[in-house]
């Protein structure tokens, strides 16, 4: 057939999802839950018989551990694994481990209602003397495959974070489905937001309102100009979807 299939998933419930708290840069690691959600999505890509020649993934350890999840079900713990900090999640600046409260107290009802329905408009950053601020940039993982010193965020809009996660989209990924390679992505909600905004030419309003389920994998079928032949299609146990696809859309109601 002339077309290309790629699979990508949003990694499992962390730590620090499980508490609420803005994660961002934050190497927080995957809860019991996400752990679990990670091994059935495994078990959903044996089933349907994926096989893959290699996998994406970023620099943190929820989104790595979710790929090792899933491999370790899906019997290929020997495939090529590419990290990059361009497929990290967002960088929540000042807010990086605020929970919902903590952020209404230090800026107000006003100011988190503009944050959430923003495109380009980026948390405060996160200054050197904030809490987490050398967990981040001390992590090891994040010298080895990170940004340079200049491209290192203190913050980022949901349009930052976008505009840094395609270029690898454009000059690491498209080559290899143009060469029919088999990938898989294992990334984090806006890095994936990011993807699926440009595949599906989502615009900058609707895309902050557009939230990906964990843990569940997705495929596109791209033809020959790496074009959608149609919209994401969720993949696995038609129940199991449905019951992620609320959970998403409740937090978002919650929130
Ligand atoms: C940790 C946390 C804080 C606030 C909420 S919320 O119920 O107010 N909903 C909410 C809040 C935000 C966001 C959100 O999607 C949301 O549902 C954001 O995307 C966001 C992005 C950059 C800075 C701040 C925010 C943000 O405050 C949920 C969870």
């Amino acid at each position: 057939s002339c077309s290309v299939d790629i699979i990508m998933i949003r990694h499992g419930e962390s730590e620090w999802n499980l508490k609420n708290l803005f994660c961002g840069w934050y190497d927080a690691d995957l809860s019991e839950n996400g752990i679990q959600e990670a091994k059935r999505a495994g078990e959903a890509l044996k089933k349907m018989g994926f096989k893959f020649d290699i996998a994406y993934t970023s620099v943190l350890k929820r989104a790595q551990n979710t790929l090792l999840n899933i491999l370790s079900v899906q019997g290929q713990t020997d495939l090529p694994i590419v990290k990059s900090w361009r497929l990290n999640e967002r960088h929540y600046g000042a807010l990086t481990g605020l929970d919902k409260i903590a952020t209404v107290e230090e800026y107000g009802e006003e100011q988190v209602a503009i944050w959430r329905r923003s495109y380009d408009v980026p948390p405060p950053p996160m200054d050197e003397n904030h809490k987490y601020y050398q967990a981040i940039i001390k992590n090891p993982a994040l010298i080895e495959n990170g940004p340079t010193p200049d491209e290192f965020p203190k913050t980022e809009s949901l349009k930052l974070t976008i505009d840094r996660t395609l270029p690898f989209w454009n000059e690491v990924v498209i080559p290899k489905l143009k060469a029919k390679t088999r990938i898989l992505i294992v990334a984090h909600g806006n890095s994936l937001r990011g993807i699926v905004k440009h595949l599906e030419k989502i615009s900058d309003e609707d895309i902050t309102t557009y939230n990906l389920p964990t843990g569940i994998p997705f495929k596109y079928s791209l033809d020959p100009n790496m074009k959608p032949t149609a919209p994401l299609e969720y993949l696995g146990d038609p129940e199991v979807v449905k019951a992620a696809i609320e959970k998403v859309a409740n937090q978002t109601k919650k929130k």
